[in-house]
């Protein structure tokens, strides 16, 4: 039997508790958004297969739990991730101010050349914002990472900034096989299969 996909990125979510990483997941895995807060305990993960320069790719979505009380259990994944997605909350500050501690934590647990991305999510709530783009923009190139303001919520940036990571570890994997072929680069991304999600929780 055929395989019903062409590559495996796993991918991780990491950043303060309440930020969003969950939400982030749902609208992403199952175009879901719920206003109810339930933290997540340790790790979870939910799949969705996306069509990118022709290729299906299965993206393993990885959730973690934003409180400090679980970082052993989580830290013990960001080995295995090829993406991780930093998230902070744009109302909130002090998730912003962590992202460079979130950073410190990727670099002493994460595979060396590990693709980051930053996300300022909930960018719904405009008045309520606390933390200004450009403050994002700088701090993304500093790093050298891509940088999207997202919205769980509305659905804004959130299959573009997914497709965009998920591009970039492509590129990365086959990258020499692309130039080759001389295709230009897209960020095209069409689901194949939302419905494909799978849970699991370790407490
Ligand atoms: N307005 C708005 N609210 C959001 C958005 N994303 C998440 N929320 C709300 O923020 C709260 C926390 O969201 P979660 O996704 O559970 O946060 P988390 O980062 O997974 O939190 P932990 O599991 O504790 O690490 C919930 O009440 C969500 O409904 C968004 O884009 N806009």
């Amino acid at each position: 039997m055929a395989k019903a996909y062409d590559h495996l990125f796993k991918l991780l979510l990491i950043g303060d508790s309440g930020v969003g990483k969950t939400c982030l997941i749902i609208r992403f895995a199952e175009d879901n958004f719920n206003n109810t807060y339930i933290s997540t305990i340790g790790i979870d993960f939910k799949i969705r297969t996306v069509d990118i320069e022709g290729k299906k790719i299965k993206l393993q979505v990885w959730d973690t739990a934003g409180q400090e009380r679980f970082k052993t259990i989580t830290t013990a994944y960001y080995r295995g991730a090829m993406g991780i997605i930093l998230v902070y909350d744009i109302t909130d500050e002090k998730s912003f101010e962590n992202i460079q501690n979130w950073m410190k934590s990727i670099k002493e647990n994460a595979s060396a050349g590990v693709e980051r991305l930053l996300l300022g999510n909930k960018c719904d709530m405009e008045a309520k914002r606390k933390v200004q783009k450009e403050q994002a923009d700088k701090l993304a190139r500093e790093h050298g990472i891509r940088f999207f303001e997202t919205s769980a919520k509305s659905s804004m940036n959130v299959d573009e900034a997914f497709s965009s990571l998920a591009r970039d570890i492509l590129l990365k994997s086959g990258g020499r096989r692309l130039k080759n072929n001389n295709k230009p680069p897209s960020t095209d991304l069409k689901t194949c299969d939302k419905k494909n999600t799978n849970k699991c929780s370790l407490a």
